[in-house]
């Protein structure tokens, strides 16, 4: 495929769809052009003349005038026969559909390598960020040690308006949705789901390991009570659904996607609205951060058109951390966090389930909440934490080694004084 003759078969005209036609029209130096969209619905009235659209995915797959696949469906199990479909007839593949990629990524490498045929996924991870081609050919001999991010645009846009401008949440998701942030199921943004399927990309291209987005620990922005948030707002942090992935001193990796105070000198407190951002940190060269827009039609687009000009120069993911680490796996049982926890009577958490409780208070008028210290893999098991009426939210430590000690002593405990 050369820079003067780009031939599309574009499935998806929807937001990203549009926005890639849009951003075709402005980009002198590519010349690339949509021979052909498959769509779904029948009804719908298009922009573009009706014999460009086809409902029949063979027809744009098997058509040999195009050389190009670019896949933006919402829908993920269409969205991998048919990229699957494509990397097995030969045609290279442009996709920004994460969640298809985090449920098959080990057998998308596979396919890749069989048919030595390239699939590309830049807008998948951050939208218009460029995180992952710098993941994978900047950071390739400086070796990192950890990620860190807001990585889902609409839970950002949604935590910006309800804290900065006093909207509602169920006001702010919609206007998520009516500006073409949210997934068209927006439970995928608002339960951390769209977030932990990036990270599943992010610790591939970052780490070096093929994870199941199952096994991350997930909670969203829904459960974020109001006591948590006049904790926040009292001790001057901000709560923001982060995503973060570190590799720990025995090998091992600790992932998870959190809702998360932050103190206001850090990068990504100063993230809002749509915008994502990305701390990398390195042994050379320490802290970088990456900022963007990470949503909507155009910017979106903007990514899928540099993979489309990433393509023309023969361009492909090496998946070089993959080469270069050995039998690298989650370790949730080697890491902990620090975590608030609010309740109501009634709704109390395991307190054994903390290896330290650092404080716990009690309000008539908001309820209980405590703060304490927790094995990944023990808040992942827990059963309270997908409890109605409990809220976990990350505190501002990273994720890290779990120490030596012991779950909370019985004395311990009763000196924390909580309820039962
Ligand atoms: N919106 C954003 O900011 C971003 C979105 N993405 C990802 O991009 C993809 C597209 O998102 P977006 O454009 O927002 O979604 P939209 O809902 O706006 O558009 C979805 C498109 O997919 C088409 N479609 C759905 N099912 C099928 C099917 N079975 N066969 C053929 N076409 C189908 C729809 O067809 P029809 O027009 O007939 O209804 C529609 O054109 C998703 O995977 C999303 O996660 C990634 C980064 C950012
Ligand atoms: N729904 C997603 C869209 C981009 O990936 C988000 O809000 O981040």
């Amino acid at each position: 495929m050369n820079r003067n003759d780009i031939r599309i078969g574009l499935f998806g005209f929807g937001v990203v769809g549009q926005g890639l036609h849009t951003v075709l029209e402005r980009t002198p130096g590519l010349r690339a052009r949509i021979g052909r969209i498959g769509v779904k619905d029948r009804s719908k009235t298009r922009s573009l003349p009706p014999e460009l659209f086809t409902f029949e995915r063979d027809e744009v797959l098997d058509d040999p005038a195009l050389n190009v696949i670019v896949e933006l469906i919402d829908d993920a199990d269409e969205a991998y026969r048919i990229v699957t479909g494509a990397l097995r007839r030969g045609k290279a593949v442009v996709t920004t559909n994460k969640k298809m990629l985090a449920e098959h990524l080990q057998e998308l490498i596979e396919l890749q390598r069989q048919t030595g045929t390239p699939l590309l996924y830049e807008a998948a991870a951050c939208a218009s960020l460029p995180v992952i081609r710098n993941l994978e050919e900047y950071y390739d001999t400086d070796l990192l040690d950890a990620v860190e991010g807001i990585i889902n645009g609409s839970t950002n846009y949604i935590l910006t308006a309800m804290h900065r401008d006093a909207v509602t949440f169920a006001a702010a998701l919609a206007r998520a949705q009516e500006l073409g942030f949210a997934e068209s199921n927006p439970a995928l943004d608002v339960e951390g789901l769209d977030a932990r399927n990036k990270l599943v990309l992010l610790l591939a291209h970052a780490l070096g390991l093929v994870a199941r987005p199952e096994d991350i620990l997930t909670v969203g922005i829904t459960g974020i009570s109001e006591l948590a948030s006049s904790y926040a707002r009292e001790k001057g942090l901000v709560i923001k659904l982060v995503a973060e992935a570190r590799r720990l001193p025995d090998g091992g990796v600790a992932a998870a996607v959190l809702p998360t105070l932050l103190r206001p000198e850090h990068e990504l407190a100063r993230v809002h609205d749509e915008y994502n951002g990305l701390i990398t940190q390195s042994l050379f060269t320490d802290r970088q951060f990456f900022l963007g827009r990470g949503a909507g039609a155009v910017p979106t687009a903007s990514a899928v058109l540099s993979d489309l000009s990433a393509l023309t120069y023969g361009y492909r993911y090496e998946y070089k951390k993959l080469q270069q680490q050995s039998a690298r796996a989650l370790a949730p049982a080697a890491a902990e966090v620090d975590v608030l926890v609010t309740f109501g009577q009634g709704h109390a958490p395991e307190r054994a389930d903390f290896s330290r409780i650092h404080e716990y208070f009690h309000s008539e008028q908001q309820g209980y909440y405590l703060t304490g210290t927790i094995g990944l893999a023990r808040l992942a098991a827990a059963a309270w934490l997908r409890q109605p009426g409990i809220s976990v939210v990350r505190l501002p430590q990273p994720l890290r080694a779990a120490q030596a000690a012991p779950v909370a002593s019985a004395a311990e405990v009763e000196a924390a004084d909580c309820p039962a």
